[in-house]
This record gives structure tokens, C-alpha cells and sequence, in this order.
């Protein structure tokens, strides 16, 4: 009889104790989104598909089951925006969006100027730096500018009245390329009732790409900065900048050491 139980090795033990982690934490992550409903209901109806295989009703079962697949789809793409996001930052690139760190720390400055007399004078604004997920799809309607990224344009384009201050205005590497851009806003059942479309288009982009948003409200001056679908609230410059060089210049580094690396390798080499 005991020889029929198979020998549970330690590897076992781990490769088991690793799945039931993987599971708890898919289930404290799905349990604070929307999905959560839909993975109770296709739970509901597997278990309804055993009773019905169990009492042979044939076409219950077949029913059930199909159910099943047709929930499994929608969890797919109610879940889309996470796993386009999930799969991007598998196969993110080692090297961020600038050539050198001089130019994250130069885009980096004009935004943190221009967010600091915009939060003053009560502009609105909403800065989208795009990083390797390119924003094209999201951002067609917007108006090409491609001009040099400096406070004073930036400024320009938000300034009450004029024809781009409506929308986002996106950054490609160092320059403005698009400012009037309509983005997608989040869609996040948990955002209070008091955060506005600005703030909602901020974080819908983050949650679809790997962009960064600075938002400056127009009603209060606040700063805020939004990453992977959260907001981050009332930075002061020191603090816009402390962020926005932690998100964007390590890589730049990076790719300065890479860029440095192949320069040596080619002298080397010729
Ligand atoms: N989908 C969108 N994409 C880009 N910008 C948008 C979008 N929707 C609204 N906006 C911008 O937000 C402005 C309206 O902001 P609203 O007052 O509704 O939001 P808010 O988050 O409360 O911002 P504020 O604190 O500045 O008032 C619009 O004039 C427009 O410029």
C-alpha cells in the first residue's frame, strides 16, 4: 500500500511550496481587480461541470465547459492592458529611451522647471515622456511639434487659449514630438470620484505603456507623476526630479556603459 505513494523528495516539497506562492500571490493581485468576479463565476461553473460529468448530464457538462472557455477569453481581454504590460517588460530593452545620461538629465530639468512655474500660475498640464512601448496608436490625432524639449515651449503649449494646451503633449527621447493628444483614460473601478479626466488620461496611459505622466492640475497647482497605472500626488521639484531621474536616468547610465563599452570594443578591434 505505502509503496504505491510516490517518494516525496525535497525538490518536490520546493517546487510545490514555489507553485503555492505563484497562486497566493496571482490570487492577492487578481483580488484587487476586476477580474476577481469572473475568476469566482468560472470557479462556480468548473465545479458545476464535475457534478453535471459526474451525474452523466452529457450536455450540462457540455454547456458548462464551453462557459468555461468563453470566461477564460474574457479574463484575456479584460486583462489585456496587464499582459501587454507584463510581456513588454519581459522583453524590455536593457537600455532606456536617451543616448546619454547629459540628455535625460537636460529633458529632466526642463520638465521639472516648467512643471514648477505651471503648478505657480495654475496651468494645466499633462507631460508624457514615452519609453519603449512607442505611443503611436494612442496618439495619431495629436499635432507634430517636434521641437527641442525646453520649459518655455512647454509653457507655450500649455498656456490657457491656445490651439495645443488642450490633451498631452508626448516627449520621444529629447524632443516634444506631439502635444494636443488624446489619450485613453483609466478605466480603474478604485480611483476616488475626485480625480479628473486629466489625471484619469495619466494614468490610463501608464496602465496601457510603460510611459510616464506628469500631470500639474489647474485647479490646484498640484504636481503628480504617474507610473504603471499609480499616482504618485504633490511633488515638489526636488521630489519630480528625485522620481523622474530614479525612472528614467539609471537607464540612461546603462546605456551610456554600453554605448562606452562598444566605442573601446571598436578602437580595439580597428
Ligand atoms: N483623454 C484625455 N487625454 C488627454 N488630456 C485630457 C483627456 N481628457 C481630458 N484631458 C485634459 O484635461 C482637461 C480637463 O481636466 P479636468 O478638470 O477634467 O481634470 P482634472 O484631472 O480634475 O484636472 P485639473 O486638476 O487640472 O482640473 C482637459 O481640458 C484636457 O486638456
Amino acid at each position: 500500500m505505502l509503496e504505491a505513494i510516490p517518494k516525496i523528495t525535497l525538490w518536490d516539497v520546493i517546487d510545490i511550496l514555489i507553485v503555492a506562492f505563484l497562486i497566493y500571490r496571482i490570487f492577492v493581485y487578481l483580488s484587487e481587480t476586476r477580474a476577481i468576479q469572473i475568476l469566482i463565476g468560472l470557479l462556480v461553473l468548473l465545479m458545476f461541470s464535475v457534478i453535471a460529468k459526474f451525474f452523466h448530464f452529457y450536455t450540462l457538462s457540455f454547456i458548462f465547459n464551453n462557459l468555461i472557455t468563453i470566461g477564460i477569453f474574457a479574463l484575456i481581454v479584460i486583462f489585456q492592458p496587464e499582459i501587454r504590460r507584463i510581456l513588454a517588460r519581459i522583453g524590455e530593452k536593457q537600455f532606456g529611451i536617451f543616448t546619454t545620461e547629459e540628455e535625460a538629465e537636460k529633458v529632466i530639468e526642463e520638465i521639472v522647471r516648467a512643471s514648477a512655474s505651471m503648478s505657480e500660475d495654475r496651468i494645466g498640464a499633462l507631460i508624457v515622456v514615452e519609453r519603449d512601448i512607442k505611443l503611436d496608436n494612442y496618439i495619431e490625432a495629436g499635432t507634430l511639434i517636434n521641437g527641442a524639449v525646453s520649459k518655455e515651449l512647454l509653457i507655450t503649449i500649455f498656456w490657457p487659449g491656445t490651439p495645443l494646451h488642450d490633451g498631452a503633449t508626448i516627449i520621444r527621447k529629447d524632443k516634444i514630438y506631439k502635444a494636443g493628444a488624446f489619450l485613453p483614460l483609466s478605466l480603474n473601478p478604485h480611483l476616488p470620484q475626485t480625480v479628473g479626466t486629466r489625471h484619469r488620461a495619466a494614468i490610463g496611459i501608464t496602465e496601457e505603456t510603460d510611459a510616464i505622466a506628469v500631470v500639474i492640475s489647474e485647479e490646484t497647482g498640484a504636481v503628480s507623476i504617474s507610473y504603471a497605472g499609480k499616482l504618485i500626488k504633490n511633488l515638489d521639484p526636488p521630489k519630480l526630479k528625485k522620481v523622474l531621474k530614479g525612472l528614467l536616468v539609471k537607464k540612461a547610465k546603462e546605456k551610456k556603459n554600453f554605448v562606452d563599452y562598444f566605442k573601446r570594443r571598436n578602437e580595439e578591434s580597428f
